[in-house]
C-alpha cells in the first residue's frame, strides 16, 4: 500500500527522550536521546540498531509500558498522553518473549485477549484470525503443544484482536530458524497487505533490506539513518578488492586513495575502495605500482550489512 505525502503518519515520534533512573548501584541511563521520526502508513517500517541501542525502550514506549522522560508520540493521530485509550487501540504489539499460559487454547488465548480490550464478543473475530496466523486447525489445541514458530503466530494474532491499524513486533524473528523465519515475513507480508502498517526490529539486515520500505537506525539512542531501504543500500558505494600477491605481506598496502586496506591472510590484502571514484583496475594499478605482483583477485560490493557497520560504528555519546 502507499502512502502519499499528505497522509498523515501511523506514528509521530518528536524529541523523544527516556532516561532510566539510577537504582541502587547501577547509574542512570539515557536510552533515548531526542529521537524524532515518523512512520508512514501502510509501510513495512524497520528499526534497527546494536545490542542496547534503545529499540526496546522506544517500543515500550509506544506500548504504554516505559514512561518518557520527555518529547512526544502520536499513534495514528492519537497522543500516547492526552488521548491514551485511542493510542492503545490503534497499536498492536508483539512482544520479543514468547509468553502464555500453557493451559490455555489458541481461541481461548484470543478470546481473553479480546476481553481485556473490551471488544464485545459479537465483534470478536477469534477464527478469522487463527485462520490468518495459518492455526485454525489448532484453534482447540493447548497453547503449550504448539511449536515455537505458531507460538510466535499466536501472538501476532494476538496483537491483532483489536484490529489495530498499526502492528509492532520487537524482534519477530530472533532465534527462529530460517525455514520459520519464512513464513514469519510471509505473513507479516500479508497483514500489510491487508493494510496494516508495521513496525518492526530486526537484527537480521538481509531481512530488513528484503522485507522493509523504510529503514531507521538507531545507536547511542539517538536516530542515525531513516531512510528508505533502496537509498540506505545505495549508500555502500564501498566495494572491496581481495588480491592475493606474489609474495607475503607482513602490513597491508596503503595508498591514500583506500578507503581501507588489511591483510587477510600471509599473501592475501582485501582493500576498499569508493567505487564512484576508482575502479578495481586502478586499485591493482597502484598496488602494482608498489612492486607486487598479484596472482589472485575477486571483489564483492558492500551490502546493508557494511552501512550498517560504518553507520554504527561512530563514537559513543556521553550518556
Ligand atoms: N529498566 C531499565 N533501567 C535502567 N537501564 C535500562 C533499563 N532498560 C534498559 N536500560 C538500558 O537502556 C539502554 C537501551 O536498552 P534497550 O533495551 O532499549 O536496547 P535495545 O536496543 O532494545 O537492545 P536489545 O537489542 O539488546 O534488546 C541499554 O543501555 C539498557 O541497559
Amino acid at each position: 500500500m502507499a502512502s502519499t505525502d499528505d497522509t498523515p503518519p501511523a506514528i509521530r515520534i518528536r524529541d523523544l527522550v527516556k532516561r532510566y533512573a539510577p537504582t541502587g548501584k547501577a547509574p542512570g541511563k539515557l536510552a533515548l536521546d531526542g529521537v524524532s521520526f515518523d512512520v508512514p502508513q501502510g509501510q513495512i517500517f524497520g528499526l534497527l540498531g546494536p545490542n542496547g541501542a534503545g529499540k526496546s525502550t522506544l517500543i515500550n514506549t509506544l506500548a504504554g509500558l516505559v514512561m518518557k522522560t520527555s518529547g512526544s508520540v502520536e499513534i495514528w493521530g492519537h497522543d500516547i498522553d492526552h488521548d491514551v485509550r485511542n493510542a492503545k487501540a490503534s497499536i498492536g504489539i508483539v512482544p520479543q518473549e514468547i509468553v502464555f499460559d500453557p493451559f490455555f487454547t489458541p481461541a481461548e488465548v484470543l478470546d481473553n485477549q479480546a476481553g481485556l480490550y473490551g471488544v464485545p464478543k459479537a465483534m470478536r473475530r477469534t477464527m478469522e484470525l487463527l485462520r490468518a496466523v495459518h492455526l485454525a486447525d489448532k484453534a482447540d489445541a493447548y497453547a503449550r503443544s504448539l511449536s515455537g514458530g505458531m507460538k510466535r503466530r499466536l501472538l501476532i494474532a494476538k496483537a491483532m484482536v483489536h484490529a489495530p491499524p498499526v502492528l509492532v513486533l520487537d524482534e519477530p524473528t530472533a532465534g527462529v530458524d530460517v525455514e520459520l523465519r519464512r513464513q514469519l515475513w510471509e505473513l507479516v507480508g500479508e497483514l500489510n497487505r491487508d493494510g496494516v502498517t508495521v513496525v518492526l526490529t530486526t537484527h537480521y539486515l538481509e531481512e530488513a533490506e528484503e522485507l522493509c520500505d523504510r529503514i531507521a537506525i538507531i545507536n547511542h539512542g539517538k536516530l542515525i539513518a531513516n531512510k528508505p531501504t533502496r537509498e540506505l543500500v545505495d549508500m555502500a558505494r564501498e566495494k572491496i578488492v581481495v588480491l592475493t600477491l606474489d609474495r607475503s605481506v607482513d602490513a597491508a598496502v596503503q595508498h591514500p586513495a583506500f578507503l581501507k586496506s588489511v591483510v587477510s591472510g600471509e599473501r592475501q590484502v582485501e582493500i576498499s575502495y569508493d567505487k564512484d571514484r576508482m575502479t578495481a583496475g586502478e586499485v591493482m594499478s597502484l598496488v602494482q605500482g608498489q612492486g607486487f605482483a598479484i596472482v589472485d583477485v575477486s571483489t564483492r560490493e558492500a551490502d546493508l550489512e557494511d552501512v550498517f557497520v560504518t553507520l554504527t560504528s561512530q563514537p559513543k555519546e556521553a550518556a
